[in-house]
């Protein structure tokens, strides 16, 4: 690696093979490059993931490393790299799968002759044995909040659905937060222990014990308890350097740009974007009665369209999965806009019409939202999204609607349209939502504005510990 400077780290960033995962490490890149200039930095993905990747305009000039992975040799789809490839049952496969990166891993990071820094995917904490012994420092970079992540690890150590008869139950190391059975994602519930799942799971949490480092996607004045519960667990010094947002992806493409006619067309803050995340979605009857609802509401919506959960967007979409005529209807009264596939989320919830968002809660989702202090109607599907729902709703920002697509988790059309009546009216608790959103999108602000913003505060006095540590 030529023309390394000896003295600084060159920073190894390995996000996970997840769309959700990535954006937030490449504007980590951003920060560290704005921290130190000049500093070399190099993106390690697969070479799928690495030819999508849509570099923002602000990217810094970030080496492009690809380690090469077979899935088919995993029992997986030929060329499926990412989750949002594969159906859910095939998850644990790839994580599995995904340790397999390891030789290659280990055989690029022995290459690299000045110091090494590896800040790597809380899914792969394998790299700090990496790192150990190729005398490099580690950081585990949580690309999810604190609180959501913290009680995520601690379901899958404790399994405590399993320990007590019930609905509802505490968490054995953090007994003040109380969970309820509907949010405990499907594969949780079912595992036993000695199950794929909470192997692997209980391997990343040891793992993470293990690191030099916790770095989060939050902001410390936000989400005190929450990186407090993380520290508890891993007993590492753990830094919030959150907001890390998706930057909007320049994009002429003409669906994207009819996209944004139609909002423009509609009052500043009207509309209702629905999105559920790059690989979660709901059943057919969810979506009959989301549909239906939405048309009750009477409010224009912008709905991400992905199909019911089980199949594939590769297979196409069939009209029977929305009500007979429903699509036609909201197009002639120019109330709905049906996007199939994936849409340029930042830009919308950047436009002056977007005024509520309703989402499966995955992280990025909500940092987009309140970064733009729209309020948000929650909907839970999967992984931690039920924990950082629980965590905006104590925010105040969000009135959690539904729970889970499984077949026991109905919702009726009435439902839908109250939950977006109450956010996106002129009622009380519409009114508060979207002051407390606004609030928290100040907070977001600050902990990036200047030096003393609290996240770049964090972002570098790590960087100093790391130099520290190397010198
Ligand atoms: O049509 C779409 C759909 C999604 N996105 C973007 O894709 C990302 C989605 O991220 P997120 O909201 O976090 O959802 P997931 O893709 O489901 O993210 C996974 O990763 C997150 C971060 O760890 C976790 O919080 C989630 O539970 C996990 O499912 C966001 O940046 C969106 O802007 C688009 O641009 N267009």
């Amino acid at each position: 690696m030529a023309g390394e400077d000896a003295r600084s780290p060159h920073v190894v960033l390995f996000p996970f093979l997840a769309r959700g995962h990535i954006p937030a490490f490449l504007r980590l890149a951003v920060h560290l490059h704005a921290l130190r200039p000049g500093l070399a930095v190099t993106f390690v993905s697969t070479p799928c993931l690495l030819g999508s990747l849509s570099l923002p305009a602000t990217s810094p000039p970030i080496q492009l490393h690809a380690l090469p992975f077979a899935p088919a040799d995993h029992g997986l789809p030929h060329g499926a790299e990412s989750l949002a490839d594969l159906h859910v049952h095939q998850f644990i496969t790839f994580f599995q799968a995904s340790e397999s990166l390891r030789p290659a891993f280990d055989s690029f990071v022995s290459g690299i002759r000045s110091p090494v820094c590896i800040i790597a995917d809380a899914f792969f904490a394998w790299t700090a044995d990496v790192a150990r012994e190729r005398g490099a420092s580690h950081a585990v970079f949580l690309p999810g909040g604190a609180f959501g992540y913290a009680v995520f690890f601690s379901v899958w150590v404790h399994l405590p659905h399993t320990l007590k008869a019930g609905d509802e139950f505490p968490l054995p190391n953090f007994p003040d937060v109380v969970l309820h059975r509907t949010q405990i994602p499907r594969h949780m519930l079912a595992a036993t222990g000695a199950d794929p799942w909470t192997a692997f799971f209980r391997r990343v949490i040891s793992s993470c014990r293990k690191t030099d480092a916790v770095l989060v996607n939050t902001v410390e004045e936000l989400e005190p308890t929450g990186l407090d519960m993380l520290r508890t667990s891993f007993g590492v010094q753990t830094w919030a350097i959150g907001p890390l947002l998706a930057e909007p992806a320049p994009s002429d493409s003409q669906d994207d740009t009819s996209i944004i006619q139609w909002l423009d067309a509609h009052p500043p803050r009207s509309v209702l974007y629905i999105s559920f995340g790059s690989q979660n979605s709901i059943n057919t009857d969810q979506m009959t009665e989301l549909a239906l609802g939405l048309e009750a509401s009477g409010r224009p919506f912008l709905w991400t369209f992905r199909p019911p959960v089980g199949l594939d967007p590769k297979d196409g979409f069939k009209p029977e999965w929305l009500p007979a005529g429903f699509e036609d209807r909201m197009a002639e009264a120019n109330r709905g806009l049906v996007v199939r596939g994936w849409a340029p989320q930042a830009r919308i919830l950047a436009h002056a019409s977007t005024g509520a968002f309703m989402t499966h809660c995955g992280w990025n989702s909500i940092l987009e939202s309140l970064h733009h202090g729209l309020p948000l109607v929650g909907w839970p599907l999967g992984g931690e999204q039920f924990f950082n729902a629980m965590l905006v709703v104590e925010w105040g920002v969000c009135v959690e609607m539904a729970r889970g697509n499984t077949e026991s988790s109905a919702i009726e059309r009435a439902e839908v349209a109250e939950a977006v009546g109450t956010v996106m009216g002129e009622t009380e608790k519409g009114e508060e939502t979207r002051r407390k959103a606004g609030e928290i999108a100040r907070a977001m602000a600050a902990a990036w504005e200047g030096p003393g913003g609290s996240s770049a505060v964090s972002l570098e006095g790590f960087l100093r510990c790391v130099e520290t540590s190397v010198r």
